[in-house]
């Protein structure tokens, strides 16, 4: 048995090794590639996808049409094109953010574009996920995009990666492309990408919108690789340069909890795109988003740059003595899982669960009552009919008197939210300061309004 294990570690090293080995290779091909196009610049005779028809200078006659607007920019050019056509760029995120980055990447001819998404298309994407189509519903996002931008340009290479995005497969996925475009909503991930990019040394473009609001900036930049002067080593923070620790794990709102504008992860991920373009084509790093963040919010269409904190020389990540030399459990750092649509809490005992079906036999009595802890704009969408809204959010200051409700109320006292966490812990914390005599009147509906939806009533909204 101790041989196995051994064995096993021994393995697991060699693996570690050989993505190590990897990712070496990998960045020399990229530097290869920068030298082949720098070749291509000055006439050499293939570009953009291998095709070798009729040349004009670097490039083929139909990249010089199809790409002209673009070309005739002075910062572009015909050389900034080429750099385009070869450039390899990996999108984590088929979502909000990642639609648009992808297509207008696909649009300007990015040689190789990787699409990473692991979830499939809801009904719930489409407003702002615009690379999806209703037909696709249910399809696997990253190849639901790939399908549509392959649609956009025919020239590029796509490649869906149907997975989450992990410390087992980041490396070796990453190792293929010249630099990462975070278009992800989770904290897990986020420290994931920063780290997966300090190691593979690929600068990371990075994304965020909720509501109304925001952010872009340019993370894990060196100008060593990605500008024309070879000699200067400035390089830009990290992810966790800037944010060191974690969030709480309630800091971090979602787009299915708060909600978001359309246009905003719209214009964000448009954005994301342009900064990879000048990125590839070499811009100076005062011109990039690098140690800076843009931060916009449309309810007043005000639009600012802030300064982020500069690179930290003890980051644990992108320091010249890391603590941090692989990607380790970021579930375990952040203390949240990065899908959130997994998270399913047990924190009551089963006294205090029920089912939705007894719910909707206990609906009869007219003695129950029935606290729904969403918040005010979920409850105004849709709720049980003769349901009361007590966001979660207000449960601690409204203690004295929910205590009062659930002690003079005869019949069960029943919480709901919309998958059944947050009404566990709502109930939970109530349950902490009942008397025992009124503790068994708790109840959590299982599986929250999602369950109900499913299991009683077909014609209540599912979000
Ligand atoms: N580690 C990961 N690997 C692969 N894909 C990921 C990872 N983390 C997040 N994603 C994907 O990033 C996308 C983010 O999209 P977005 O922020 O628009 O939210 P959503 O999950 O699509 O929608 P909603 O929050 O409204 O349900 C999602 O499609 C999600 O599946
Ligand atoms: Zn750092």
């Amino acid at each position: 048995m101790d041989q196995i294990l051994q064995l096993e570690k021994e393995i697991e090293g060699l693996r570690q090794k050989l993505i190590e080995k990897e990712n070496e290779l990998q960045t020399l091909k990229r530097s290869l590639n920068l030298n082949q196009s720098a070749e291509l610049q000055n006439g050499a005779s293939e570009t953009c996808n291998g095709n070798q028809k009729v040349m004009y200078g670097a490039l083929p006659k139909w990249a010089i049409e199809r790409y002209s607007r673009q070309i005739l920019l002075r910062e572009i050019g015909v050389p900034g094109q080429s750099k385009i056509c070869s450039a390899r760029v990996l999108i984590v995120g088929a979502g909000g953010l990642g639609c648009p980055a992808a297509m207008y990447l696909a649009g300007s001819g990015v040689g190789g574009i990787g699409i990473v998404d692991y979830d499939v298309v809801e009904i719930t994407n489409i407003h702002r996920q615009l690379l999806h189509k209703e037909e696709n519903v249910g399809m696997n996002k990253a190849e639901s995009a790939a399908q549509a931008i392959r649609s956009i340009n025919s020239q590029i290479k796509v490649t869906p990666y149907k997975v989450q995005l992990g410390s087992s497969n980041a490396l070796q996925i990453a190792s293929k492309y010249d630099l990462v475009l975070d278009c992800t909503d989770n904290a897990p991930t986020r420290y994931l990408l920063s780290d997966l990019c300090v190691l593979a040394k690929l600068p990371l473009i990075s994304g965020s919108a909720l509501k109304l609001e925001g952010q872009l900036t340019v993370y894990c930049y060196r100008s060593d690789l990605h500008s024309e002067d070879k000699n200067s080593t400035y390089r830009g923070p990290c992810y966790r340069c800037v944010f060191a620790t974690p969030p709480s794990p309630d800091a971090m709102g979602s787009c299915s909890q708060h909600g978001v504008a359309g246009p905003v992860p719209g214009t964000i991920g448009t954005l994301q795109a342009m900064e990879a373009i000048k990125l590839i084509i070499g811009h100076p790093s005062t011109n990039l988003l690098v140690g800076r963040m843009l931060i916009m919010d449309v309810d007043d269409m005000s639009c600012k740059v802030v300064k982020l904190r500069q690179r930290n020389p003890m980051c644990a990540a992108c320091s010249d003595t890391p603590t941090i030399t692989r990607l380790v459990d970021y579930e375990a750092f952040c203390k949240t899982l990065a899908k959130e649509k997994e998270l399913e809490l047990h924190i009551l005992p089963p006294i205090n669960r029920i089912t939705a079906k007894e719910f909707s036999i206990l609906q009869k009595e007219k003695t129950t009552l029935l606290i729904d802890v969403r918040n005010e704009s979920e409850f105004d969408m849709c709720h049980i009919e003769g349901a009361q809204n007590s966001p979660i959010d207000n449960v601690e200051s409204k203690m004295e008197e929910l205590l009062r409700r659930v002690q003079d109320n005869k019949g069960a006292v029943v919480f709901v939210c919309r998958r059944g966490n947050d009404s566990q812990i709502a109930a939970k914390m109530l349950l902490s300061k009942l008397p025992e005599e009124h503790k068994s009147k708790i109840k959590d509906m299982i599986g929250g309004l999602h369950a109900w939806a499913q299991d009683i009533d077909k014609t209540f909204p599912v979000y």
